[in-house]
């Protein structure tokens, strides 16, 4: 586009056409034969690749189309162009330098939309879409009581969405409904949110200091772990070209202490992600969870603690049936995030921990549903050691080879030792009182050894007496059944 500030005399108009149109005869000539140049020598296929990849190389606008989003439809107002600007709200990136803050009358707070001109740049199933917000004024004129022409600026607003044409057909079966479904949600989850301003999950701030190097960990699983977490963030194009959402499930299972929380917190320091705490105890119906997952930013971890002690979870679940939205159900949770999450949502990660991984729900076990399963376990030799240079700096220490010893001969968790490690600065001090809290958890283990041994030998002489006692009842009863089966017949 361009604007004509000054008009040139027609003499020189004319001979500056005469001019071009020579020239463009020529740029026609020469193209003509590289053409047919070209498809002696080229292909057909790799023709029309080498074409389109030159159209976009060039920003050539045939290979891009653009769907214009009228703020008005006539005199009714358009909802796709509301849930579009609702939708921008989550997309603004931190490169948008002008924004448009708005606040009417009623409203609790105040809301942020992009200001004319602005672009967002989203992604979606690895297609980059264009948004603009446009805004065009307009001279109106209209005439009052007394006959009077007024004339007023009118601004109309309308959002354009720029694409590659070959994605039309994905972006106006895919893209729009799930943008119209994502505005809702999040229009729902305002009025929700104004009425429980407490919400129901934190964002933390994440100022966790766990990282993969001060995380005592088996080292085999830790690589490995790293390497997942590697793989998934370098593969987008991997998990859209076999069909499925970008997103990764972690189960993390253990026994308290053993740093579940903190490795979540190393996942998230690793990959600079946010974090998302879930509090499901707080949540109602499987449509607030919605809302509130949909507000999660890309790039995030969402976490669920504790799945098993979700009791409104088990026991809804335990019913077998599927009660809808109203209730909150494991396996809304589990559709939500396979479904319109992931399809909204890029690069996103679940991690739902637990103490007891044989009391969750078989749904959440199933292959395919959490990529991995890590079991954080009791501390090894070697987690000591991270946590020993972690905590006192010590590499070597000649207490170190009666503490790993100790280690494998008691059950002892990382948060244990990790404590006892800091019960003093002096070096000597506390490795000699993490070597004292081994003996003692060593001996309290050998006593309640024997005396569970005790019990289970008084438990066996019971079952023992019992499993008697009931042969005999059985013997009894079959004979029972046996007289009367003889007397019936
Ligand atoms: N594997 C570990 N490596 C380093 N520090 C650890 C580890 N496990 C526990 N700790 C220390 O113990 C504290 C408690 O651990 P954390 O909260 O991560 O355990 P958890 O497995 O999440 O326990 P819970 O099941 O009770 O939630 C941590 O803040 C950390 O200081
Ligand atoms: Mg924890």
């Amino acid at each position: 586009m361009f604007s004509v500030s000054n008009m040139p005399s027609t003499t020189s108009v004319l001979s500056t056409y005469t001019t071009f149109a020579a020239s463009a005869m020529l740029v026609k000539t020469v193209l003509n034969e590289v053409q047919n140049l070209t498809n002696q020598l080229i292909p057909q296929q790799l023709r029309e690749k080498i074409l389109t990849k030159l159209g976009d190389l060039m920003g050539n606008s045939s290979s891009q189309m653009t769907l214009v989003i009228d703020e008005n439809n006539g005199l009714s107002i358009n909802e796709m162009f509301e849930a579009s600007e609702i939708y921008l709200r989550t997309k603004i990136s931190p490169s948008v330098l002008r924004l448009k803050v708005s606040k009417a009358p009623h409203d609790k707070t105040f809301s942020i939309t992009i200001n004319k001109g602005e672009k967002i740049i989203d992604t979606f199933e690895d297609i980059e879409v264009i948004w603009q917000m446009i805004c065009t004024e307009t001279q109106k004129t209209t005439s009052d009581y007394d006959g009077y022409l007024n004339s007023e600026k009118v601004e109309r607003r309308s959002i354009e969405l720029s694409f590659h044409k070959k994605y039309k057909e994905k972006v106006l079966s895919t893209y729009l409904p799930c943008v119209l479904e994502m505005s809702k949600t999040i229009k729902e989850e305002d009025k929700v949110l104004k009425l429980q301003p407490l919400g129901h999950y934190e964002n933390v701030n994440l100022d966790h200091p766990s990282t993969f190097d001060t995380l005592a960990m088996d080292p085999t699983l830790k690589k490995e772990l790293m390497d997942d977490l590697d793989r998934f963030i370098k593969r987008r194009k991997f998990y859209k070209r076999v069909g499925k959402a970008w997103k990764r499930g972690y189960l993390l299972h253990g026994p308290p202490g053993t740093g579940k929380s903190s490795l979540i917190a190393a996942m998230a320091n690793y990959l600079k992600f946010d974090i998302y705490d879930l509090e499901l105890t707080s949540l109602q119906s499987n449509s607030e969870l919605k809302r509130l997952l949909v507000s999660t930013a890309n790039r995030s971890i969402l976490v669920i603690e504790d799945i098993d002690c979700s009791s409104n979870f088990q026991n809804r679940e335990a019913g077998g049936y599927d009660q809808g939205d109203s209730q909150l159900t494991l396996s809304g949770l589990l559709n939500f995030i396979d479904g319109l999450w992931s399809c909204c949502g890029d690069e996103r990660i679940i991690v739902f921990t637990t103490n007891h991984k044989d009391r969750l729900d078989p749904a959440l076990l199933r292959p395919g549903r959490m990529d991995m399963h890590i079991h954080m376990s009791y501390c090894t030799p070697s987690g000591f050691k991270i946590l020993a240079c972690n905590y006192l700096g010590l590499t070597d220490h000649s207490l170190f080879t009666e503490i790993e010893k100790l280690i494998t001969e008691v059950e002892v968790t990382p948060a244990e030792v990790a404590e006892e490690l800091m019960k003093s600065e002096e070096a000597d001090v506390a490795v000699k009182g993490l070597v004292k809290y081994l003996h003692m958890k060593k001996t309290e283990h050998v006593k309640a050894d024997t005396e569970g041994e005790k019990e289970v030998r008084a438990e066996d002489k019971e079952s023992e007496e019992v499993k008697v006692e009931a042969e005999t009842k059985g013997r009894k009863t079959n004979k029972r059944k046996a007289r009367r089966g003889r007397s019936r017949r």
